[in-house]
């Protein structure tokens, strides 16, 4: 696989509302750049050598040392033995780990079962994204199955940066691929619907390096926070509960309560609607010793907290980091805004609990619930007490083509395609946008089940269409 460069889309099509909103993203977008950097200064300072050495067999000594670290917290997430594990050993109890999860499987599923020879017959291979250690592609398995494959990415920052010191690629390489054998391990052991599931991995020689591996995962598309800011608020609420569930498992995982130090969107995908961690390398069960609770201070760039000591342990530490960068990064800009205004008091609620840290993922996750349920059975639309003035000719087995206005925010990129409950809330969409003189209610529903419906300018294109139903609004 060649290493591309990243190229960075900038044709964004910037809306009245979304310059608005990039205003407000401007502050995490800076906190974002800072805790880049800060990444960046913590990687650059866990490479480093102590002062006192500099001969090249003690610079060596000291990166093999880092790399036994490494991978002895690795090992503490995976399913092997933690002592007594030589490096070369743990593909092999990988294997092992891998064979009882087949046989616990029941051979059901495909996840596993990838190797070597499905990386050898990937097809259509392209660059998704890189970050400072790994580089990930798409590829296609049996000409339509498409995955992920993730390696470390020798032209990236840690390789470059570790080579400049150190000056052993091969060690360097083994320094990075330990995080993604961490990554690894925490996959096979966390599972989860908001977790990418890992489908199985290859070692195999490549440039000049022994042993390089490569984890074939669920594939997934990057984050586009600019993107999501666009689209309905049922998608962007989806993404907030997925979220919080995952948040939820890790705040009591069979491994204790794990926390995401590294918690930006980019460590996050989509598949299919629903959010999903990618990038575990910098997951922790670590929670912070204390004798007091001046130990405990959990701190934000823009807000500190202090949390309680209690036996040694700064208490929830782990959940309420994971809980906060939540807020910041993701209930601020996608919870409340554009969501059905009888949501609006409960959704607020919701953001301003996060922000305070008043609840932890048990309670956050009962209200995104109760939001979802409310939503699901149509309750938002109860005190709705509005009557429709307008009177409608209903006509089956029809559709419009043509006639199509836009509006925001549209499942449709050239109509004007909304969500409804329920033909009573089409009615009250189509008398508030002055534009619209018909619908058609689709055959497609979303996620939580409600419809999809085309709202027209008029009805000159009706034709018939089985299954669609429209209606026509009769009058001025
Ligand atoms: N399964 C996947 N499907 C699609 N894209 C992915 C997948 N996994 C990762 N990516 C993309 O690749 C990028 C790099 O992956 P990852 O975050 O694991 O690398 P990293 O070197 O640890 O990055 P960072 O330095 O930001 O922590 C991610 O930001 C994400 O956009």
């Amino acid at each position: 696989m060649k290493r591309r460069k990243v190229v960075v889309a900038a044709g964004f099509c910037l809306s009245f509302f979304l310059g608005t909103l990039l205003n407000l993203l401007s502050v995490p977008a800076f906190e974002h750049q800072q805790q880049q950097l800060g990444k960046q200064q913590q990687l650059d300072s866990s490479l480093e050598p102590p002062a006192a050495v500099t001969s090249a067999p003690a610079l060596l000594h000291s990166l093999r040392q880092q790399i036994r670290s490494r991978l002895r917290e690795a090992l503490r997430y995976g399913p092997f033995p933690e002592r007594g594990t030589r490096p070369l050993e743990r593909r092999r109890l990988m294997d092992l780990q891998r064979a009882r999860d087949e046989e616990r499987e029941h051979g059901g599923a495909s996840a596993g079962q990838l190797g070597c020879s499905s990386v050898e017959a990937a097809r259509d291979v392209r660059f998704v994204g890189s970050g400072y250690t790994k580089a990930v592609y798409r590829a296609a398995l049996n000409g339509s199955f498409a995955v992920a494959l993730k390696s470390v990415d020798f032209g990236g920052h840690d390789m470059e940066e570790c080579v400049r010191r150190y000056g052993s690629a091969a060690d360097c390489y083994r320094l990075a691929s330990v995080k993604l054998v961490k990554e690894m391990a925490l996959m096979e052991r966390l599972r989860h619907p908001n977790i990418l599931k890992l489908y199985g991995y290859c070692y195999q020689d490549s440039n000049d390096i022994k042993d390089t591996v490569t984890a074939i995962t669920e594939l997934g598309s990057p984050l586009e926070m600019i993107q999501l800011l666009q689209t309905p608020w049922e998608e962007r609420f989806r993404i907030c509960l997925s979220l919080v569930r995952l948040l939820h498992y890790l705040a009591h995982s069979p491994l204790g309560s794990l926390t995401l130090l590294d918690f930006r969107p980019r460590q996050f995908v989509l598949v299919d609607g629903e959010l999903k961690v990618t990038d575990l390398d910098d997951a922790s069960v670590e929670e912070t010793p204390c004798s007091t609770s001046a130990d405990c201070l959990l701190e934000f760039p823009a807000r500190n907290f202090t949390l309680q000591c209690s036996s040694g342990r700064c208490q929830g530490i782990n959940e309420k980091r994971n809980l906060y960068n939540a807020y910041r990064f993701f209930f601020t800009y996608l919870l409340p805004h554009s969501a059905p205004q009888a949501l609006r008091p409960l959704l607020e609620k919701i953001v301003n609990s996060t922000g305070e840290l008043l609840w932890g993922t048990e309670e956050t996750l009962a209200h995104l619930e109760k939001a979802l349920d409310i939503y699901r059975n149509g309750q938002y639309l109860i005190n709705e007490t509005q009557t429709h003035k307008t009177e409608y000719k209903r006509v089956l087995d029809a559709s419009i083509a043509g006639d199509n206005y836009r509006c925001w925010p549209s499942y449709q990129h050239d109509g004007c395609m909304l969500a409804v409950y329920d033909v009573r809330e089409a009615m009250g969409v189509c008398e508030s946008h002055a534009q619209c003189r018909a619908f058609v209610l689709t055959n497609q529903s979303t996620w939580t089940g409600h419809q999809l419906v085309l709202f027209k300018t008029g009805s000159v294109g009706l034709s018939s269409a089985k299954g669609k139903l429209t209606y026509v609004r009769l009058g001025s």
